[in-house]
């Protein structure tokens, strides 16, 4: 059986959510390592991630957000807990069949854009989907050159764009497939803020017009700010949430679990 046919569906939830999420972690822990050289990274954690939400993940240096982003997105899995999308369950998932669920149901964009050097914008944006046999929605492919601004740009190599252009070409790459959920690791980490501002309204645009669920990473309060919802974590754990952030909240809160740390 190929990898593609093969993918399970999971038995009922073990927890019950006020809406379907599309992401839904349970009882997560990740230790890497073992004995004396054991860190534990993920302590118990229970969260849920649902379409036209955008959610930034924040906490101190090595509090597990990189590894929290990990085991949501199926790149890793965890030591124990469940790890849901949709009605897929992602632990034990052989990795063939993770390899399909993440290409068909998760965009990603990261800090260093991940661009291909050879390959127009175009090129780049369209890639996943024809690596995958996919057929192209000309429309939507078009829609989203057009919201993201890059009209001018699309027979652009990366080394010809700006870095906001990079990654605004990057989004659109991620949202073509039309995924279940975007995992954005520091999206504004490498822009001046003009450039990181862009990004983070089509990440906006995208949750607001699309109903698109977006899961992001960053250090930066007024990135998070753009968020409805910041997840605060600290040494493992969700310490802290806040709702409709603000950049000075966000900040205030920070500072506290710095001081902590
Ligand atoms: N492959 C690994 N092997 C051992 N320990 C690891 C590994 N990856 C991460 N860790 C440890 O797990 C903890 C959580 O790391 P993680 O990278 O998830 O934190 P983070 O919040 O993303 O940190 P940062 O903000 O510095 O990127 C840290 O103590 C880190 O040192």
């Amino acid at each position: 059986m190929t990898a593609e046919r093969s993918v399970r569906k999971a038995g009922p939830a073990r927890v019950d959510t006020p809406q379907n999420p599309v992401v839904l972690l349970a009882d997560v822990d990740v230790t890497y390592g073992t004995g004396s050289a054991a860190v534990v990274a993920l302590r118990k954690v229970n969260i849920s991630f649902t379409a036209a939400e955008f959610t930034a993940v924040m906490g101190p240096s090595g509090s597990g957000k990189s590894t929290l982003l990990k085991c949501a997105a199926g790149l890793m899995s965890p030591t124990s807990g469940s790890v849901r999308l949709g009605d897929l369950e992602l632990t034990a998932m052989p990795e063939a069949e993770l390899a399909v669920v993440r290409r068909r149901k998760i965009g990603f964009v990261f800090q260093a854009f991940n661009l291909l050097p050879a390959l127009t914008a175009e090129e780049n944006i369209t890639l996943p989907s024809l690596l995958d046999k996919r057929e192209i929605d000309r429309e939507w492919l078009a829609e989203l050159i057009r919201k993201f601004g890059l009209e001018e740009r699309t027979g652009h190599r990366p080394h010809e764009l700006s870095g906001g252009q990079q990654q605004r070409v990057a989004v659109c790459r991620a949202l073509l497939g039309r995924p279940d959920v975007i995992f954005a690791d520091e999206p504004t980490g490498a822009l001046d803020s003009h450039a990181g501002q862009q990004v983070l309204d089509g990440l906006r645009t995208a949750v607001d017009t699309m109903g698109q669920s977006v899961v992001m990473v960053t250090h930066n309060p007024v990135a998070a700010a753009h968020a409805d919802r910041v997840v605060f974590l600290a040494d493992g754990t969700v310490v802290d949430k806040l709702e409709k952030p603000t950049s000075d909240a966000v900040a205030s809160r920070m500072n506290r679990l710095e001081r902590r740390a």
